[in-house]
């Protein structure tokens, strides 16, 4: 059985690529990072370490890693055969990646009429149909049809927390013990792949919001006001009360919209928000809140784990969401100089003013009911210092 993943980065090597190997896939690695590939090439093999008090590793073999940039006609080929596609690239690299997969996917049609699954990894909503939407616009209008009727692209929810790596070796990755690995069955085309550690669900709507708004919502707190309150690390930023205190009352905000809109009864729920503040304080990780607080522009999106509960938490629940409110004023003051998303968020910031930028970069009416409320939170956030 033939794999490829796009992004052989921390979640591609230390989860994805995992589960696969222990589902006796060949996995070829597509990535632009020339150092990654060359030693996949060169090592043929790489270490997975479990961040916990007994380090127990695990060897991934039977891979393989092509340089999408130098060699595009060795993944055209490789797609051609696969028996799976995976990407770990992040949300705003799949409409990068969707013009050479409909290559591969185009020249796939004229040789190979077995279905195929493609799996975005990603941390969004509806990260596979987007790629679909993507590599749609680079197929020609005669192949759509088969296209459609061959090609599925079931959209998957993915947990795993792997921080940046500072290994010797360049491809050992370490990662925490836990994983959950969520795939939306109602989309796919032919047989499952029967990957271990996969959860086929028929809708999986209610596992997306889940944990983009549980695991992702909490670790946007406390990374956005970690970084406002002068922390390096998620544990340290854990480790301080305040920050700790107001990640369990964004968690409370978010699971009352998830359990109204779900139905999930209320003690499983505070189950899962326990476990994942005990993940957040895993003393065997390093996490940077730099890491966490990646990409501002993102995860300030409408769709995202800030905006969309705030906007739910009014629509649903006919409350304010202050908690999420003081996240989303931290997250609007983010400047992190080495993330270009930071750097173009606080241009913004400095020519329109929080109210402005907040409305452009979240997409909200003029008359949005949030920005008064995270304009209120932006002074109270002053008074924390
Ligand atoms: N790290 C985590 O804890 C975690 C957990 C769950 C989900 N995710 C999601 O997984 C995705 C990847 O995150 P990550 O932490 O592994 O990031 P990462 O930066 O470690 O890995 C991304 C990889 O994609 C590669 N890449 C960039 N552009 C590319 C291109 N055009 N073609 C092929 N490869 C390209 C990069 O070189 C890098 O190796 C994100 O969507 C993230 O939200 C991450
Ligand atoms: O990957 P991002 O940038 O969407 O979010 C940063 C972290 O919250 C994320 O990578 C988590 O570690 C991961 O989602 C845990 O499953």
């Amino acid at each position: 059985m033939q794999a490829v993943h796009f992004g052989a980065g921390n979640i591609g090597r230390g989860f994805i690529g995992m589960l696969l190997n222990r589902a006796n896939y060949h996995t070829t690695f597509v990535d632009v990072n020339d150092a990654i590939i060359s030693e996949i090439n060169k090592k043929q093999q790489y270490t997975v370490v479990l961040a916990d008090e007994n380090k127990q590793e695990e060897t991934i073999t039977n891979i393989n890693g092509i340089n999408s940039k130098d060699n595009p006609s060795e993944v055209v080929a490789a797609i051609v055969n696969a028996d799976i596609i995976t990407t770990a690239v992040g949300p705003t690299v799949l409409p990068i990646i969707a013009k050479l997969l409909a290559e591969g996917l185009s020249e796939r049609l004229q040789q190979n009429q077995q279905p195929l699954n493609i799996i975005a990894c990603e941390n969004m909503i509806g990260g596979s149909e987007l790629l679909k939407e993507k590599v749609l616009e680079h197929v020609d209008l005669k192949d759509k049809t088969a296209f459609e009727s061959i090609f599925a692209f079931p959209n998957a929810a993915v947990d795993r927390i792997v921080p940046n790596q500072t290994n010797q070796e360049l491809l050992t990755v370490a990662v925490e013990p836990y994983y959950e690995w969520v795939v939306d069955a109602s989309a796919i085309k032919g047989v499952k792949p029967n990957i271990t550690g996969v959860t086929y669900v028929d809708d999986l709507k209610p596992y997306i919001e889940r944990k983009l708004f549980t695991v992702n919502t909490g670790h946007a707190v406390a990374a956005y006001l970690g970084y406002n309150l002068g922390f390096e690390t998620i544990k340290q930023a854990m480790d301080n009360s305040k920050v700790s205190s107001l990640v369990k009352s964004t968690l409370k905000e978010t699971g009352n919209i998830l359990i109204t809109q779900y139905g999930f009864k209320e003690e499983t729920h505070n189950q899962y928000i326990e476990k994942i503040i005990a993940r957040f304080l895993n003393p065997h990780i390093s996490d940077d809140v730099t890491r966490v607080a990646r990409g501002p522009l993102r995860k300030l999106g409408k769709n995202d784990r800030l905006i969309r509960p705030a906007i739910l938490h009014l629509e649903i629940l006919n409350e304010e969401p202050t908690f999420l409110a003081k996240a989303i004023a931290a997250a609007l003051q983010y400047d992190y100089a080495a993330d270009a998303e930071a750097v173009s968020l606080q241009e913004k910031v400095k020519v329109k003013g929080f109210a402005g930028a907040l409305r452009e970069v979240s997409e909200l009416p003029t008359n949005s009911p949030l920005i008064p409320i995270v304009e209120t939170q932006i002074e109270q956030l002053k008074k924390m210092h």
